[in-house]
């Protein structure tokens, strides 16, 4: 059951509850019957007269980290109040709760807690976790996302700072998805942290040690994934920023096994597959034409790249000949045969070449016709190598996707192809100008893909997340995007309309549940209008 609609409390235990708070909202009669008269000043407001309160706080705030604080503060007194205000305007507040503003909230984390959220089950819970989970209040919990703070966004291990990534990203399930806030739980999973600085920190929240082996953490979390599925059977576990190899592992252990997705690894690779859906229906080329090159040979590359195979196999080339068409470096260099450092799943990308750490003469080999950097490193597209790439093709596609540094910012890529790049980048670059000619880049982030996929799943209930789906994301997407905001170079639809693009991105893969045979609800005669009748929207109901 959710929190019933319907509650119990009174009084000063009313105001204090979140969920059904209305502040200085109540009705006279409601102030009467849950006893709350004389606890509130006299003025009877609306919604909208307190979003208006709030805006001028978060005005008056110098700082976004400081409006982060506001936000998160007014998520505990007024949960409706507070996705009232960000849904508000959500190209201004996303950017704040989320990344990039929420990345410097991480690093700050035990600095600037002030209250709990979520769930901390940390390894000293071991063997007990399915009861710990149970002191969760809410029973129908359906999606958890979980993090070890292992690789929080391009911060690296941050331990339990990272508890602000899964908050963020699950009240984004509800300002961008409109999934109801109560069926969402973020968790940190605390295993402890390589991080010496933090550990060293007198302030820091979490465990003080080393993470433990690997054979170790395998039963923490395959017992964590046994609670949760015992306590909570129909929540889908979405894995967010763990470390790179952890990512991966968990994934492939259990993606056939439970409802679970890893939104760095399919999140990432579903968005980047729709910018280049959309960037090569303005070139009027296949996929399965293009030669793509990656800067960065990590989780989110190789999720990618495999997402990107699928694609091209589902377009007809074998699986060998879609491998071929990927190229990767990183810092050691060519992803290449004689490497001795690379995984297994590396490999597949490794292919015969001499060994080389020049990027320049990499491009020149390759010639790829798709640029992608998730190196972290900021600036590694440098002039030479975008005029390399609008040198090799008419409209190159450059990708760099690495947050919080990108490898190159809009107006450089813009300006070292002559206004022909087709751009997107992880972070959200201002409009460019040149020549009279506005430029939008686009903002290739996973948030396009998982508050819809959130709320696909959270309506049709199936079993597993076969990567098909992930794919049938990112053409939702893409298919959003109309030929005006593709003449201004956008590869995504305005940050504005998310709520609706996800909505619709949502219907669109329900239909492929349902017709794929994976939902476990009964088939009803209109999806979006079924779909919009469990929709989350901030609103005071008449009668809580
Ligand atoms: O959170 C974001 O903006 C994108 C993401 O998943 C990451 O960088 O880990
Ligand atoms: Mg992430």
């Amino acid at each position: 059951m959710n929190r019933p609609a319907r509650h119990t409390l009174r009084g000063t235990a009313l105001l204090n509850d979140p969920a059904f708070n209305r502040g200085t909202a109540f009705t006279a009669a409601e102030r009467q019957t849950y006893g709350l008269e004389g606890l509130l000043p006299p003025q009877i407001e609306t919604l909208e007269r307190q979003a208006e309160r709030a805006l001028r706080h978060l005005d008056a705030k110098p700082t976004d980290l400081e409006r982060y604080i506001y936000l998160a503060a007014l998520v505990d007194r007024n949960e409706t109040l507070f996705y009232k205000v960000l849904m508000s305007d959500p190209a201004r507040f996303v950017p704040i709760v989320y990344a990039p503003t929420l990345g410097e909230a991480c690093k700050a984390f035990s600095h600037i807690y002030r209250r709990p959220r979520g769930m901390y089950i940390s390894l000293e819970m071991k063997g007990r976790i399915a009861d710990i989970l149970r002191n969760w209040p809410v029973s129908d919990v359906r999606f958890i996302c979980v993090t070890t703070g292992g690789r929080i966004l391009g911060l690296g291990d941050i331990g339990a700072n990272g508890m602000g990534i899964p908050i963020g990203k699950l009240q984004l399930y509800t300002a961008c998805g409109a999934v109801p806030p109560q069926v969402t739980l973020p968790i940190q999973l605390d295993i402890g942290t390589t991080n010496a600085a933090l550990r060293a920190d007198p302030l820091y929240l979490g465990l003080r040690h080393e993470p433990p082996p690997q054979a170790e953490l395998d039963a923490f979390v395959e017992e964590f994934v046994t609670a949760v599925q015992e306590v909570f059977p129909a929540c889908c576990i979405h894995f967010e920023d763990w470390k790179g190899t952890d990512a991966i592992r968990y994934l492939e252990r259990y993606r056939e096994r439970v409802l679970c997705y890893n939104d760095d690894i399919q999140g990432t690779a579903s968005v980047t597959l729709a910018g280049l859906v959309t960037a090569l229906r303005i070139k009027g080329e296949k996929l399965s034409d293009q030669t793509v090159l990656f800067l960065g040979a990590g989780s989110s590359a190789l999720g990618t790249s495999d997402l990107l195979v699928k694609a091209m196999q589902a377009e007809g080339l074998s699986q060998a000949d879609a491998r071929a068409r990927i190229t990767m470096m990183d810092v050691k260099g060519l992803v290449e045969p004689s490497r001795t450092d690379l995984s297994e799943e590396q490999r597949r990308y490794a292919h015969a070449a001499e060994p080389t750490r020049d990027l320049m003469a990499t491009i020149r080999r390759v010639r790829p016709s798709v640029l992608i950097g998730v190196s972290t490193v900021g600036g590694a597209f440098t002039q030479p190598v975008v005029e390399l790439m609008a040198a090799i093709n008419a409209r190159p596609i450059i990708f760099p996707l690495s947050i919080p540094h990108s490898e190159c910012s809009a107006e450089q890529a813009y300006a070292w192809s002559d206004g022909r790049a087709l751009y997107a980048a992880g972070v959200q670059f201002p409009q460019v100008m040149r020549d009279d000619h506005v430029f939008r880049p686009g903002q290739a982030n996973n948030f396009y893909i998982f508050p819809g996929l959130g709320l696909a799943v959270y309506a049709t209930r199936p079993r597993l997340i076969p990567d098909a789906l992930i794919i049938e994301a990112a053409h939702a997407l893409a298919d959003q995007v109309d030929v005006t905001a593709q003449a201004r170079g956008m590869l995504y639809p305005p940050q504005n309309q998310i709520l609706e693009v996800q909505v619709t991105s949502a219907c669109r893969l329900a239909e492929y549940l349902f017709d794929a045979g994976l939902a476990t609800v009964p088939r009803p005669d209109d999806i979006r209008s079924w779909i919009e009748g469990m929709t989350y929207s901030p609103t005071y109901a008449p009668d809580a």
